[in-house]
């Protein structure tokens, strides 16, 4: 893979791959104010539940290196996106390091800093985790179909549920992914297939509509996706299209797993009904590229996600395991466990 992550810190910006350009052009964006941070989370130019977490945090930190008031820093990043979790979680880390804080600024500069570093290197280390313990998921040659883009661009590094296909792949098993190109902004398409594609991951793009035919007539083994928040119950709010994804499983016996950090489980959630679910700009529908393919004056809803009930779930894999149901028990405990306690 190419030796260069998604989002780096360099000590007085953020770089970013601008995941808009990808796979025409590789363009790194240079941000040094928390503005630029909320607007390319906004503008989907970073993506993927913990590489906008990663983002975030480091957001705050240009807040704090400007000495800009870090409450509406705080404020403008979380109003970027509403789905994902892992923006808040990562949000509510750095404000414990902020808030109350009485000290030397450039000491707090350093503390942030120092925060958003490890909330980056623990996202890695547990997309390295997640795809250890999903091993044993995986038959030894396994046809994969895969939603959305979960891999190292949707990460810090590595990706969950791409990354579970990465590490099997690495780990000598013979897998075949097939990525739903994933309308309307092509995450699959665009983004996944060219990660496979530079780690030489064998994979077929299919359209959306062509998942529930590929089961059918090719006989798929297992369905992974990943997550954007997981409630309490176990049901998985991800990208739009994986609801229709799992009932597809259900109905032809296909496993469906969700790979996720702990990050993106929150037990403040009891189901999936009070999950946030983003509507996006009618544009991403009523156009490809600057063409518009829908008739002017036709309504359009364009949801970005949905929410996949725990009942179609087979099991939900972690960095500090495999949560099986019922999910009201298994998630806790896990939770539990990465945070260093008792399972
Ligand atoms: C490891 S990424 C998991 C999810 O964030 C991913 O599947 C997804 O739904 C991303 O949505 P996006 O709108 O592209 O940010």
């Amino acid at each position: 893979m190419s030796t260069f992550r998604s989002i780096e810190w360099k000590g007085d910006r953020l770089v970013l791959l601008d995941q808009r350009r990808i796979p025409e052009a590789k363009v790194f964006l240079e941000l040094t104010a928390p503005e630029e941070v909320a607007a390319a989370i906004r503008e989907m130019a970073v993506r993927g539940a913990p590489a906008i977490g990663a983002a975030a945090a480091f957001g705050v930190v240009l807040a704090a290196r400007r000495g800009e008031a870090l409450a509406e820093a705080d404020a403008l990043l979380r109003a970027s996106r509403p789905t994902a979790v892992n923006l808040f979680w990562a949000l509510d880390r750095m404000k414990r390091v902020w808030e109350g804080y009485s000290g030397a600024a450039q000491a707090l500069v350093q503390a942030l800093e120092a925060e958003a570093l490890k909330i980056a290197e623990e996202d890695v280390a547990a997309n390295k985790a997640i795809g250890r313990h999903a091993l044993e998921l995986i038959p030894d040659e396994a046809r994969i179909l895969h939603h959305c883009n979960t891999g190292s661009l949707a990460t810090v590094d590595y990706g969950t549920a791409l990354g579970i296909i990465r590490i099997a792949h690495e780990a000598g098993k013979k897998v075949h992914a097939f990525l739903d190109e994933t309308r309307p902004r092509l995450q699959g398409a665009r983004l996944s297939a060219w990660e496979l594609r530079e780690l030489g991951i064998p994979h077929t793009v299919i359209a959306d509509g062509a998942s529930g035919h590929v089961m059918q007539k090719f006989g798929i083994d297992l369905v992974v996706v990943g997550a954007d928040r997981i409630a309490a119950s176990g049901d998985t709010a991800n990208k739009i299209g994986t609801y229709n994804l799992a009932i597809a499983a259900r109905h032809h016996g296909v496993p469906f797993y969700v790979a996720a950090p702990t990050s993106t489980v929150d037990l403040e959630t009891p189901s999936g009904a009070a999950i946030p679910i983003e509507e996006r700009d009618a544009r991403e529908l009523t156009h490809c590229g600057p063409v518009r393919v829908v008739p002017e004056g036709s309504p359009v809803y364009n949801p970005a996600f949905d929410v996949t009930p725990a009942e179609l779930i087979s099991a939900i894999v972690t960095e500090a395991g495999i949560a099986y149901p019922p999910y009201e028990k298994s998630l806790p405990a896990l939770v539990r466990k990465a945070q260093g306690g008792h399972p």
